[in-house]
């Protein structure tokens, strides 16, 4: 049995898509001829990646909304627009996230990545969801590797990397999931050649704790750094096999792309 789905045609909405990881992976989309959202906070920068895309992939394809992932409102409407412009949502990547671990920006990124995220979460269960008029699909959560592995830089950043995963689990596992037939996943790079990476690895003091940027200098070079089309490509063999639900995709330079399960056993 074909268990590939096809994403001709499939909409899919995709939070923080005006750069780095989300903009690559709205480019993957398109190519594979699905229809892209991107959503995110910056104006500017989205414009002028959905006019970068419209032209290369066509205008009726790709389309940018304004929304800021904290404001329930914003992200609301970001759901109600991609539905009425393209008919429906089949793919929704949660991709959106800061990093920050100072006194004045810790909280921020509380409630950029876990806030934002499980908002994005519960509002793509209710868009995918067949008894709400969806028609089932599936979620691309995206966390991090320092949501798996302990990291003493940036305990507040993996900390709701690590509170992703353990959404994603439970919505695994929940019958709204079974019944809309949604497929959940999450997605954990490494280090990710994007302006989020670029800051980091240009010493900017306020994406870690400590300020020991020998320390960062030389985990990166431990680890090494992808591209955005490397992981684009997990993307997409995340969304196009359907036997993968309910799994991590660690992916990382050197070791590659492993996946494993997210569900443990029942007590
Ligand atoms: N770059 C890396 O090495 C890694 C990044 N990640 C995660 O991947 C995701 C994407 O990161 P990058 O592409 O590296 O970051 P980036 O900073 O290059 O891009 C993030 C995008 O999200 C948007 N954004 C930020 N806050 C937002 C908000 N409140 N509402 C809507 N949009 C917002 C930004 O405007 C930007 O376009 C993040 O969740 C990040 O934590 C995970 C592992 C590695
Ligand atoms: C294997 C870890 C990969 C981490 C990839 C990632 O998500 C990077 C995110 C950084 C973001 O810019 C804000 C941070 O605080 C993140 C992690 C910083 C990692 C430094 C690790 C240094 C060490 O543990 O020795």
């Amino acid at each position: 049995m074909d268990r590939r789905m096809h994403l001709v045609g499939k909409v899919a909405l995709v939070t923080g898509g005006a750069s780095g990881m989300g903009c690559g992976f709205a480019e993957a989309l398109l190519k594979a001829a699905a229809k892209v959202c991107i959503a995110d906070i910056n104006v500017e920068t989205g414009v002028a990646t959905e006019s970068d895309l419209r032209q290369q992939y066509g205008h009726e394809n790709v389309m940018f909304s304004k929304c800021n992932i904290t404001s329930a409102t914003e992200f609301e409407a970001v759901f109600k627009r991609t539905k009425e412009a393209f008919g429906g949502i089949d793919i929704v990547v949660n991709n959106a996230g800061i990093g920050g671990e100072t006194d004045e920006n810790w909280e921020q990124t509380v409630d950029v990545n876990m806030k934002g995220t499980l908002r994005g979460l519960r509002l793509a269960m209710y868009y995918l969801s067949v008894e709400h008029g969806g028609r089932g699909g599936c979620i691309v959560n995206v966390a991090s590797m320092t949501g798996l592995n302990p990291n003493p830089l940036s305990p507040v950043y993996g900390c709701t990397k690590a509170g992703i995963i353990h959404a994603t689990r439970c919505y695994v596992v929940s019958e709204a999931a079974k019944k809309s037939n949604i497929r959940l996943n999450v997605l954990c790079p490494a280090f990710v050649d994007t302006p989020m990476f670029r800051r980091l690895a240009a010493g900017d003091a306020t994406q870690t704790i400590g300020g020991d940027q020998t320390a960062v200098t030389a985990f990166i070079e431990r680890i090494g750094v992808l591209s955005t089309e490397e992981v684009s490509v997990a993307l997409i063999d995340i969304l196009t096999d359907e036997t993968r639900n309910g799994l991590i995709l660690r992916c990382a330079k050197k070791t590659g792309n492993v996946y494993s399960t997210l569900t443990v056993q029942d007590v």
